[in-house]
């Protein structure tokens, strides 16, 4: 491994039980230098305890915490070269927007001239240079949130972990919040570990992510390696949207459903359900392949999503259309779907757990 791709933080078989309560179970994660990782999960999956614990707010009840090699389960959380930066923004209400960020530094008895070229630099990053002698409550919930992050970033973390940062935002602010702390990121060059329930938030923000249920890491990846190829049915329904039809392969490798035969590669004979995202169905022409009825039509800017009704499947199947130009689609139009087997996921088993 070289210097670029050795992790600077590893978490190994980390545990947390609560009495019998089962927080997290035995997850390992490697986090890169650099990375803008996110940990993602509904709720009470366990991302908020595991960030705890490399905070040093709670103590493993099994494994290891290492920070560049070094196992750091013994410090106490103001030894560690962390900085959690809580959702509640914690700022000093009577102090202006530097001498919040100053603070820490002095505390860390700093020169002066350097505080003043690291809170100077932080606030060019953040973009709170005309902000600077304001006080908190002068101050928007977005301008407010970033000088938290400011002053966590001001400290020099190796690693910054943040909970739920953008979770007090509206949505459009929190929308253009994810780029500008994806930026901030990585003009700050510092390793971010992020909890968030949103996969949206964390498609559009993290370098890799682990997806957790039930305190166990169910998979671990790029936006796109988690999209394109979730490990399971749970992250195929929590990742984006997904179609579910469940059939069974038979003995010379066809997936078979209600209305719907598709050769299959590399699948198992036995019960199965098909995974599809809804830009990996087509409309074709009537007759060919899944026959469907228009059950609805929702309109997204760019594109529209037609809600399929066909045998095959219990909830009308979602396809993406081009909005622009093409066929106009109306309601209980008769069309025909081609799946692409080669883009889908098959999941062995069939029908149990797909959720929604
Ligand atoms: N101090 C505690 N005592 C007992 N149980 C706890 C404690 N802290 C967390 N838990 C339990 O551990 C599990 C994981 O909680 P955690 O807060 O880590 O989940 P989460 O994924 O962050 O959820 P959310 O998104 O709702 O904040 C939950 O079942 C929770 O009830």
């Amino acid at each position: 491994m070289n210097a670029e791709t050795s992790p600077i933080l590893r978490i190994e078989s980390v545990a947390k039980n609560f009495g019998p309560v089962v927080a997290v179970d035995g997850v390992s994660i490697d986090v890169l230098e650099n990375e803008f990782f996110a940990l993602l999960g509904p709720s009470g999956c366990g991302k908020t305890t595991l960030l705890r614990m490399l905070a040093g707010f709670e103590t493993p009840s099994a494994g290891r915490i290492l920070l560049e090699g070094r196992d750091i389960s013994p410090l106490p959380p103001e030894k560690r070269p962390l900085n959690l930066m809580f959702q509640s923004y914690a700022l000093f209400p009577h102090m202006t927007v530097r001498q919040n960020l100053c603070y820490g530094l002095e505390m860390e008895r700093l020169d002066k001239a350097e505080i003043r070229r690291r809170v100077d630099e932080t606030m060019a990053t953040t973009d709170l240079t005309q902000f600077a002698d304001r006080k908190p409550e002068q101050l928007s919930g977005g301008q407010k949130q970033r000088v938290a992050l400011a002053r966590a970033l001001v400290k020099r973390p190796k690693v910054l972990l943040l909970d739920e940062p953008l979770g007090a935002l509206d949505k459009k602010l929190r929308e253009k919040m994810q780029l500008e702390l994806k930026r901030m990121q990585n003009e700050a060059g510092i390793t971010f570990v992020i909890v968030t329930h949103d996969q949206e938030e964390a498609l559009v923000m993290a370098d890799r992510m682990a997806i957790l249920k039930d305190g166990r890491l169910l998979q671990c990846g790029s936006p796109e390696e988690i999209y394109e190829a979730p490990a399971d049915r749970f992250v195929a329904n929590f990742i984006g949207v997904m179609n579910f039809i469940d059939g069974r392969v038979t003995e010379d490798r066809v997936f078979e459903a209600e209305g719907l035969r598709l050769a299959v590669v590399n699948a198992r004979p036995g019960p199965a359900t098909l995974a599809a995202r809804p830009e990996n169905i087509a409309v074709g022409a009537p007759g060919e392949r899944l026959a469907g009825t228009i059950a609805d039509i929702a309109y997204h800017g760019l594109d529209r999503v037609l809600h399929v009704k066909t045998p095959a499947a219990p909830v009308p199947l979602q396809v993406r259309v081009p909005a622009q130009g093409g066929t106009a689609y109306q309601v209980g139009d008769a069309l025909s779907l081609k799946i692409d087997p080669a883009r889908c996921r098959l999941f062995a088993g069939g029908g149990a757990g797909a959720g929604g």
